[in-house]
């Protein structure tokens, strides 16, 4: 990859076809999303009849040129094509204005669904570890090629399906930069309630600044509210600064203890002291053993088994998953407590929160694929 000083990546290897998008692509349907400078539309590929969501992104924003923003977020992902966790990139076409990449479609739509959804509707703490691991293994592939997303939010995690729950795609590598050791990026990114504060400090960003945005991430998916999020702008980015979380039983009710274990390992104020994605990946909330007293929770198994699993291959199709039971499931169970699951046993019998966060038992190994 060719980088520019602030870790953009200037060159790319995909072919930016000139010919009319239309004369390839049908657009279907509704508008799948829009951003700041983005719309998104689901399209079919004529030749093949597939699916597709097709990005506008316009190349002139409030009077700048930026098409080399476009350029660092296509080789982005052409760097990231093997991480089955990050969302394919098919063709990019190009007309004066715009230019338009050819994506996957993640037909599940955005996880902010089901984080702010009601009770029927949103992800059971299962269904959080299950893809908590998947964002973990996708983020961390990223952090092993020197790619930091620097906009991890619910927003740009997409699911191959939403009923059953499919797997993640990570979307959205508009802020994303590469960095190595002569790359020092200081800049102001991100969502303001999703940002780290080494980026309100101004200091350097490193793959620890997407830490955090998974620490909010998986505190937003558990309990429906953003940690930090103030009334304005400048209340949320005191939160932030002052790393004032809320880990009261009130917005954790029915939450294991585990799970607000692994959060805190992430919510840390010091880069350098939060958990990395492998390191998270070990985390015992996400590779919990079997306990003597648990048993099966009806509101644990409203989804297929299967997709509690996870996936360590690749996995390209959204296909449903098939409906085998997995004997992972009931290790995980053990650890969690429910809503009205009083009586059950839960991890704070094994790890406490005054325990480290990573044991030094024998742990399930992960398997990551890069
Ligand atoms: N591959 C895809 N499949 C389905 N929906 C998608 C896909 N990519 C993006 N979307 C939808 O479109 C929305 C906007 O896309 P994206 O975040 O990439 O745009 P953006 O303009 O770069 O966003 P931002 O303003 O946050 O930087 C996403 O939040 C999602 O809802």
């Amino acid at each position: 990859m060719r980088m520019s000083k602030n870790g953009m990546v200037t060159k790319i290897h995909t072919r930016i076809r000139t010919e009319p998008f239309t004369a390839n692509y049908e657009l279907v349907g509704r508008e799948l999303g829009r951003g700041k400078f983005a719309v998104v539309k689901k399209c079919i590929e004529k030749a093949t009849g597939k699916e597709h969501a097709a990005k506008f992104l316009r190349k002139r924003r409030k009077g700048e040129d930026c098409r080399m923003d476009i350029i660092n977020e296509i080789a982005v992902l052409e760097s990231a094509k093997a991480n089955p966790y990050v969302v394919a990139l098919h063709e990019v076409y190009e007309t004066s204005s715009e230019i338009i990449l050819v994506l996957e479609c993640a037909a599940g739509g955005e996880i902010f669904n089901q984080c702010v959804a009601d009770n029927d509707e949103a992800f059971t703490e299962k269904d959080v570890i299950r893809l908590a691991r998947q964002i973990l293994t996708g983020v961390s592939c990223l952090h092993r090629n020197n790619v930091v997303h620097l906009d991890l939010k619910p927003q740009n995690i997409l699911l191959t399906s939403a009923k059953p729950l499919g797997d993640i795609r990570i979307v959205d590598f508009g802020l994303s930069r590469r960095m190595d050791k002569v790359t020092e990026v200081r800049e102001i990114v991100g969502t303001p309630d999703y940002v780290a504060p080494e980026i309100l400090n101004y200091e350097p960003l490193s793959t620890a600044t997407d830490m955090w945005s998974i620490g909010v991430l998986t505190y937003v998916m558990l309990t429906g509210e953003s940690p930090f999020l103030g009334d304005d702008k400048q209340e949320t980015f005191l939160n932030i600064s002052q790393v004032n979380v809320d880990y009261s039983q009130d917005v954790f009710e029915g939450v294991s203890s585990l799970a607000v274990d692994f959060i805190k390992s992430l919510l840390l104020k010091n880069p350098r002291k939060r958990a990395t994605a492998e390191e998270c990946l070990k985390h015992p909330w996400l590779n919990s053993l079997p306990h003597p007293h648990s048993h099966p929770h009806p509101h644990l198994h409203t989804r297929p088994a299967s997709s509690l699993d996870e996936p360590e291959t690749s996995q390209s199709e959204s296909e449903p998953e098939s409906p085998a039971p997995s004997p992972e499931l009931d290790l995980i169970d053990s650890y969690l407590t429910y809503p009205g699951q009083g009586e059950l046993k839960t991890g704070r019998d094994a790890f406490s929160f005054g325990e480290p966060p990573f044991p030094t038992r024998p742990e399930i190994p992960q398997e990551l694929i890069c």
